[in-house]
Formats: C-alpha cells, sequence, structure tokens
C-alpha cells in the first residue's frame, strides 16, 4: 500500500523542488571550472535545510525533506528560530530540534535571535527570522532553505497586499524562489494547509501551534480566522485557490511590466541623463511611474518607505503640471521639475 495521499502529496511537492534545485546545481557546475580534487577525495552531498517553527505546514515539510532528500543524494537539515517572545520559548525550540533529529535530520540546530520593534511585530519578527536563516545557510553551506508557506498563506499575503492599495506587485505575493541566488524555496505554495496538518497526523507528528498565528492582536491571525472564512461564506470555497492563482498572474504582470519599465528608462533621458518629462507623458502610467519608483530609489530613497501616494505625487509633476513646487521624498529626496526634465536627488 502506497502512503496516505496527504504524505505523497506533500514528498511530492517537495520532490520537485529538489529535483529543481539539483538542475541548478548542475547548471552552475558546468559554468564553473572543476575543482581540483584529491584522489580520495569526495565533495560533501549537497546540503538542504528546513527551517522548521515546529508548526504542522514546516514539521510536514521537514518530515517530507527526510524521506526525498536521501533518494536523491541529497542531505537534509534543520534550523529552527527563536524568536525569545514567550516565557519558556527556548525550551520550545529545544523541543523542535529534537523532533527534527528524530525525523533524521542532519545537521539540526536552533538559533536565537533578538526581535527589535521596526516596522511593527510581524515585519520584526520576521526580519530577524530571515536573517537568522541566512546566516545558518551560510554557516552550514547549504544550498537552499525550504519554508513551509503554503497556498492559504499565498492568499492571505494577497489580500494584504490588496488592502494596502500598492499595485500588482504586492498582490503578486510571496515567490516560489527567492533571497540571495534563489536560496529559499517554498514547496508547499500549491498546496493547502488542510493537507499538511493531514500528513502531520497520518504520520503522527506532533506539532506545536503557535499562539501568535491565534492572537487577534496580529492582522494576520485576523484575516486567517475572521477575514478568510467571511470570505469563503460570501464568495465560496474557492476563493483561496483563486487568490493564489492572482499571486501568480500578479507576478507575471509585474515582472513584465519591470522588464518594459528598465528597457523604455534610457530612452527617457537626455544627453545630460535627465529624465525628459514630454517623453515620460507619452509612457503608459504603469511603466512612467516604475520608472520614478526606480530613479527615486537611485536618489536615496530608501524602498521600504516609499508607497504608491509618494509616486503618485511625483507624477503629477509630469501629468498635472501647474508649477508645483519640489516634492518631498522618504530618505531626504527631492523631486523637482525644472525646465522640461525632472530632478530627482538628495535634497
Ligand atoms: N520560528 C521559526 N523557525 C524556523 N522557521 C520558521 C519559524 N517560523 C516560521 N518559519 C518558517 O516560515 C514559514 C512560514 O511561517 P508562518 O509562521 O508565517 O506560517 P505558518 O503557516 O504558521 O507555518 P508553520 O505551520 O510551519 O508554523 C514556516 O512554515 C517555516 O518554514
Amino acid at each position: 500500500m502506497g502512503p496516505h495521499p496527504a504524505v505523497a502529496a506533500i514528498r511530492l511537492a517537495v520532490r520537485r523542488v529538489l529535483h529543481d534545485l539539483l538542475t541548478d546545481q548542475h547548471a552552475s557546475r558546468d559554468q564553473h571550472a572543476p575543482v581540483a580534487q584529491g584522489p580520495h577525495e569526495q565533495p560533501p552531498s549537497p546540503l538542504v535545510l528546513v527551517a522548521c517553527s515546529g508548526g504542522a505546514d514546516s514539521m510536514a515539510l521537514a518530515s517530507a525533506l527526510a524521506f526525498e532528500a536521501p533518494k536523491l543524494g541529497l542531505r537534509a537539515g534543520g534550523v529552527t528560530v527563536d524568536h525569545g517572545l514567550q516565557p519558556g520559548s527556548e525550551l520550545r525550540a529545544e523541543e523542535v530540534v529534537l523532533r527534527l533529529r528524530e525525523l533524521g535530520l542532519d545537521p539540526v540546530e536552533s538559533t536565537a535571535v533578538t526581535v527589535g520593534r521596526e516596522g511593527g511585530p510581524e515585519a520584526a519578527a520576521r526580519d530577524a527570522r530571515y536573517a537568522a536563516l541566512d546566516a545558518a545557510a551560510q554557516r552550514h553551506g547549504a544550498i537552499a532553505v525550504l519554508l513551509g508557506h503554503t497556498r492559504d498563506d499565498q492568499a492571505e499575503t494577497v489580500l494584504l497586499g490588496l488592502a494596502r492599495g500598492s499595485g500588482i506587485r504586492s498582490l503578486s505575493g510571496m515567490a516560489a524562489v527567492s533571497g540571495a541566488d534563489g536560496r529559499y524555496r517554498r514547496p508547499f505554495l500549491a498546496l493547502d494547509r488542510q493537507t499538511a496538518r493531514k500528513a502531520c497526523m497520518v504520520q503522527s507528528l506532533p506539532v506545536w501551534d503557535d499562539p501568535h498565528n491565534t492572537d487577534p492582536a496580529y492582522t494576520r491571525s485576523r484575516l486567517r480566522h475572521e477575514g478568510l472564512p467571511a470570505l469563503e461564506k460570501a464568495l465560496g470555497k474557492g476563493v483561496v485557490e483563486a487568490l493564489a492563482r492572482t499571486a501568480q498572474l500578479s507576478r507575471d504582470d509585474a515582472d513584465a511590466l519591470d522588464t518594459w519599465a528598465r528597457q523604455a528608462e534610457a530612452s527617457v533621458r537626455d544627453a545630460a541623463g535627465l529624465l525628459e518629462c514630454a517623453k515620460l507623458y507619452a509612457l503608459p502610467p504603469a511603466v512612467r511611474r516604475r520608472i520614478l519608483r526606480q530613479a527615486a530609489i537611485e536618489a536615496g530613497a530608501p524602498a521600504g518607505s516609499l508607497f504608491a501616494r509618494h509616486i503618485e505625487e511625483v507624477d503629477r509633476l509630469i501629468t498635472g503640471w501647474r508649477g508645483q513646487g519640489a516634492i518631498n521624498l522618504p530618505g531626504k529626496v527631492v523631486a523637482q521639475r525644472q525646465g522640461g526634465r525632472l530632478v530627482i536627488r538628495q535634497g
């Protein structure tokens, strides 16, 4: 008898990503000159880490990685991050370490971080977590770090982006591949959370439910427990899948527009490299605003504090010119129109 369908589904999702990783590995090895090896020196087999909170999604992911990696000649390890946000969090992290070792992962480690305040509690925890995962990947020379985000997480991310009102890039949710050199992989992005939970249940894997996931103080938690269920009630069960599909479509659209904007950018600059307002005016707004945003970032505006409303205001120097003064942007960057040129620079 084969494995339970939920277990088969999580393993297949992981197998696909491991295959992609091996293909990438071979491609990059072919590009580089072969490394001289002594007669008995065997290069260690590549290591893939799973980032595991101990929750159902990442425990399911860890179990599938432990099963699939050795079959493909890969080593499987795990990292759990102790955010130190609740009393006893270090004990829980140690428990996760034990569970991962029981699955046969090696190396396994827990890493403690200090969570700051910047950008709110969720963003601060996320920043600290990714910094720790990056460091762990480097320390162990891992070729990838797997994350347990599911289709449901993707749907939540799309809704959060929609509510921010900031364009299709934020509707494109999380990428299946991201981070430095495509280090982060999300094998479960097309898998529903129920399947991951089921896979843990039938494999008798104990899981830990993060109290933050049910804490109504967190936006994502409210969305998960109130927002999405209300949407499903109003629009039907397919809404999660539709939102995840929206993410993929939006990502493709956003990528295409970014490429278009990069190509158009050179053609709207004069001989001195200044942006010409008349040429910008002739471009579609989606392309023009991307060029303006990029120019502001290059002038020193921090991307994370540059919002759609900032760019809209700069855009009005092009499309609604009536002699406005200089516009202040984050990072002390100033945008102003001078003699048919748009000048964006640090003020
Ligand atoms: N403390 C942590 N240590 C290591 N990895 C983590 C930690 N918290 C989250 N992750 C990684 O990020 C992914 C998404 O986490 P998040 O808390 O947003 O979602 P989740 O649905 O609650 O996931 P899970 O059920 O695995 O906890 C997890 O699946 C895991 O891969």
